[in-house]
């Protein structure tokens, strides 16, 4: 669609909109029921492989530009389950649900499996549910977990675990999954592929008159009026959960693109941000901003570390993590995943950061070398005491 007969709300949206996705690395891409299982038939596997093949030329660089890290966040077990097990309408009863899911999560995973293979790409299952990102233990697992399978180029396939959820699995809430993941990893960009060329100011199965929105700020009000529910009979969340999703990822600094997942070519053709396909929602608030301000207004401090005066130059001219090597002591009680305080000698605070180890693994930890972490405590979490990500100079 033309931009003469797209709808404009994009006053005030930051001048480089598009050169942040040109720019992005890390990537989270959604895939809706509606797409991966070709309406309600079981899995397409074809559609799969296209994707996969385009998720390669990503990871490899082979689109003319650096490599990008991605992930995939996919819909479509409870569809697969249903045609596996025969069931021609989705069930009503929750186990039925989850059970179609527990079934057909295989032949998804299998799927994405053969054909990342097909495209010289490794695989790894990711099962996690909304209550995971809010326990901060869990949180964090998730997060260096996902952090390590990019660092070796592997392709994560993530789905919610149906198996122990409820509202997510009768809401269909991949969406919010999806913008938590972007949250989870600081993503530059979560794309979300599903059945329409993008955000229309109305439903378009609905409205013959709606446009569709090229670019328009991430959280905007107004965008939610114009969002409807799912078009399609195996679709759930419809637009309103992409929307609230695109606001959730803006908070760490994520913009989101909505594109239909069929347009040829369509993740090195978004990358490229010259034709804008698809609609691209902006977040208000760059990366290191957003997270500094999560930081600020979300989470209680809970205990200090105080650190030697070569830590706190590397920490704040240099905005590198907090290795325990730069430790001197520790005050108070804390959890891995809490906030804490970071302090220079003088006491004076330098910067708040999630902690990677509790207050009595930190106490062992202080003074010592990252490559000591497991003989004295029996086991790695993390290199660093607060990862530079999880940081923020106060
Ligand atoms: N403003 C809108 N713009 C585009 N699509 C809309 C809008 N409001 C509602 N929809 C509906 O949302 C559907 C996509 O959501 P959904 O069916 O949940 O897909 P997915 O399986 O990809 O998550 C579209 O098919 C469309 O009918
Ligand atoms: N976990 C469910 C996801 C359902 C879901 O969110 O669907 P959608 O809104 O189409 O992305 C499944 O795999 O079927």
């Amino acid at each position: 669609m033309s931009s003469s007969s797209s709808a404009s709300l994009s006053a005030l949206l930051p001048s480089d909109a598009w050169e942040v996705v040109r720019q992005a690395r890390r990537i989270v891409v959604k895939v809706g029921s509606s797409l991966v299982t070709n309406n309600g038939q079981g899995v397409d596997e074809q559609a799969i492989d296209e994707w996969c093949r385009q998720l390669s030329r990503l990871v490899h660089g082979d689109d003319g530009n650096e490599k990008r890290e991605v992930i995939v966040v996919s819909s479509g077990a409870i569809a697969e389950g249903m045609k596996r097990l025969g069931m021609s309408q989705r069930p009503r009863e929750l186990h039925e649900l989850q059970a179609a899911a527990a079934v057909g999560q295989m032949g998804l995973v299998q799927m994405y499996e053969t054909k990342l293979r097909k495209y010289a790409l490794g695989s790894a299952q990711v099962l996690l549910t909304h209550a995971d990102m809010a326990d901060r233990e869990r949180y964090l697992n998730a997060r260096v977990t996902l952090l390590t399978l990019l660092k070796q180029a592997i392709v994560p396939v993530i789905n919610e675990n149906d198996t122990v959820v409820n509202d997510e699995i009768r809401f269909g809430d991949n969406d919010t999954l999806a913008a938590l993941v972007a949250n989870l990893v600081v993503a530059d960009l979560l794309i979300i592929l599903t059945d329409q060329p993008g955000f229309y100011t109305a439903d378009p199965r609905k409205d013959p008159h709606a446009q569709k929105v090229e670019t328009a700020r991430a959280g905007d009000p107004s965008l939610e009026q114009m969002a409807g529910g799912a078009g399609s009979a195996v679709g759930t969340g419809g637009m309103l959960t992409k929307i609230l999703a695109a606001r959730r990822a803006a908070r760490s600094g994520a913009s989101t693109l909505i594109a239909w997942g069929r347009e040829p070519d369509v993740l090195p053709r978004l990358l490229l941000g010259q034709e804008h396909i698809g609609s691209l929602l902006v977040a208000p608030l760059h990366k290191l901003q957003a997270r500094k301000q999560w930081i600020a207004d979300h989470l209680q401090v809970h205990g200090a570390v105080v650190i030697d005066a070569g830590a706190v130059l590397k920490l704040t001219q240099e905005g590198k993590s907090l290795l325990p090597i730069g430790m001197v002591a520790v005050k108070g009680r804390f959890s891995r995943g809490d906030v804490i305080s970071i302090q220079a000698e003088n006491g004076r605070e330098v910067a708040r950061g999630l902690a990677n180890y509790n207050q009595k693994e930190a106490r062992l930890l202080c003074r010592h070398a990252s490559t000591d972490i497991e003989t004295l405590l029996g086991y790695v979490a993390e290199n660093e005491m607060v990862h530079r990500d999880n940081l923020v100079l106060v």
